[in-house]
């Protein structure tokens, strides 16, 4: 059989796929009466709008204009519900548990970028795989791992300090992406999989600047007609998707490699963890090989399903938490007197005369410390938004009443089975009735005068959703909350940060993660521009 033959049948699929969306986006729809946008166009609805502004740019309208509760359009004026509504937003990702799930065209694409792991299971798979993954992410098993985040932020110190003092500049402009990458790899190597990435070896090196590219080359700034297949991709009956991995793509090829390349390397580290030898062991999969060992056997996995863990951890954990400390410099540097704040806290105890300093500190008694990456957390959120669909008829509750467009008011929402839902993170987070009146500005100290107000338990941090909420929410948070508190400690104690000429173009877009990139130069990908320069002890 030509190796055309499927594609023609997959053309044609994809075909009667949009006939048959056509037909039943004509058909009105419970969503109808919902307060709600006009489509921007027949063929993209409003996704456009949410995928290609700024982050948070169109969401904010949204809620502004509409509340918190809104219908708007996919491609061929389908309707789906929008949601920045904290009740809401809690029973769809806790009360109602596997019953709205991820779709399967969204658990697709997570399984073809990370492989077959835990992110992209669904139901009772989900559910064992999350089982034996959670406790090797717990609290003290994460604070285990900070000694090894703050060698590996020092060591990111003093590179830059040997760079800068070579080429005798005061202050050097780097692109900070760039520049905490190969630490925060390092850093997740080490702590999750004992597996250092500066060692020899090409799969090493060609997997670790595969993981650097992952983010842009994977996804990227989404094209019209990327949006629009995103957009009838859930329409997409699976035995249709799954041929799709093969898609001559350059954008897929690459993650098809990149899937490879991490199986081969999670193969090796499997192999060599053994239970009985490594009880003493501290990194992630060494607990995870340990926990699987001594489980039930209904429950355990088996090699072949341990070895898409390691590509989903480093794919869910790696780009997340670079971007995230990416926009704590950024904030720190346009927002000098909290820069300096921050500096005098550590300086608290740590002297500024004893930087090289390496005993214990505890991070959570640092106020100002986690205020900085709270309100940053919150304000550049870095998943801007969740997607779920019903499995069946939900009557979803409200934080209050909603008047649609007919005049009749709501005080819960009735949604089909197959409602496709899109949690706007960026929206909840900006949400004034929770954070306060200038919900609308990056301020660390509104977590500290009482400014924050969350009446309904949403997320897993501080009410904030950044990490997700429920049966389903990031199991590496407590880890990353480490490596970020461990990271900034020791960033902010040696180097001062500042705002550059580039620094005041920088976007914030939506490629599923939240990058930052020079207005004007998109094509460059991933770019956010800062100077740094050695803190001179006499100075803060
Ligand atoms: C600041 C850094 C991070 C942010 C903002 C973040 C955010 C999130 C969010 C919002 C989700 C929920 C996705 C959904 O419900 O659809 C999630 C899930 C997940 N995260 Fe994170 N994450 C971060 C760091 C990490 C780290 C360091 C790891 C592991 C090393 C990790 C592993 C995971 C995994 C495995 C899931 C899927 C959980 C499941 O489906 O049960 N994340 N993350």
């Amino acid at each position: 059989m030509s190796i055309y033959v499927p594609w023609v049948l997959i053309v044609h699929g994809l075909f009667f796929v949009c006939l048959y969306g056509a037909w039943k986006a004509k058909r009105k729809s419970p969503l109808d009466d919902l307060p709600g946008p006009p489509p921007e166009s027949f063929l993209l609805g409003n996704l456009r709008q949410l995928m290609r502004e700024q982050v948070g740019t169109y969401d904010i309208k949204l809620q502004d204009i509409y509340g918190m509760v809104v219908r708007i359009k996919a491609p061929f004026g389908e309707d789906r519900l929008w949601v920045s509504d904290p009740k809401a937003i809690q029973y769809i990702l806790q009360t109602s548990r596997y019953n709205i799930v991820k779709s399967y065209a969204a658990r697709f694409g997570l399984n073809s970028a990370t492989g077959r792991g835990v992110n992209g299971a669904e139901g009772p798979d989900h559910y064992r795989q999350r089982r034996i993954i959670l406790p090797a992410f717990g609290h003290s098993e994460s604070r285990a791992q900070i000694p090894i985040f703050r060698q590996c932020a020092r060591e990111l110190v003093q590179e830059f300090q040997n760079r800068a003092e070579s080429l005798g500049d005061d202050v050097r402009e780097e692109n900070i992406p760039e520049f905490l990458s190969p630490a925060v790899l390092n850093a997740l190597g080490l702590a999750a999989f004992n597996y250092d990435f500066r060692d020899d070896g090409e799969d090493r090196a060609e997997f670790a600047a595969s993981l650097r590219d992952f983010m842009a080359k994977g996804f990227g700034l989404p094209s019209d007609l990327k949006v629009f297949c995103q957009g009838v991709m859930v329409r997409v009956p699976p035995w249709l998707l799954d041929p799709m991995i093969y898609f001559p793509s350059s954008g897929l090829a690459f993650l098809r490699r990149h899937v490879h390349l991490s199986n081969g390397i999670a193969r090796t580290l499997i192999q060599s963890r053994s239970p009985e030898d490594d009880v003493d062991k501290k990194d992630a999969l060494s607990r995870i090989v340990i926990a699987n060992h001594s489980d039930a056997g209904r429950w355990q996995f088996t090699d072949e399903e341990l070895a898409p863990q390691v590509c989903t951890l480093l794919g869910a954990g790696l780009e997340t938490t670079v971007t995230s400390l990416g926009w704590i410099l950024f904030e720190l540097a346009t927002h000098a007197d909290e820069q300096r704040q921050l500096r005098d806290e550590i300086y608290s105890v740590r002297p500024a005369d004893n930087v090289d300093d390496t005993g214990t500190v505890n991070f959570d008694k640092l106020p100002f410390l986690n205020a900085v990456i709270k309100e940053t957390v919150r304000f550049d959120v870095v998943v801007p938004h969740l997607f779920r669909e019903t499995t069946r008829d939900e009557v979803i509750p409200l934080s209050g009443p909603v008047v649609c467009r007919s005049g009749t008011v709501i005080k819960e929402l009735c949604i089909p089975q197959g409602t496709h839902i899109i949690i706007s993170d960026v929206a909840y987070n900006r949400n004034r009735d929770i954070w306060g009146e200038d919900a609308d500005i990056w301020r660390p100290s509104r977590w500290l005068d009482g400014s924050v107000k969350s009446p309904t338990s949403v997320g897993v941090w501080s009410n904030l959703i950044s990490f997700g909420a429920g049966h389903r929410a990031c199991l590496g948070w407590q880890f990353a909350v480490a490596e970020m508190q461990a990271f900034v400690f020791e960033l902010i104690s040696r180097l001062k940060f500042e705002a550059m000429e580039k620094t005041a173009l920088i976007r914030r877009e939506n490629c599923l993660v939240t990058l930052p990139m020079v207005g004007g130069e998109e094509q460059k990908g991933n770019q956010l521009p800062l100077g740094i320069s050695i803190i001179n002890h006499s100075e803060k």
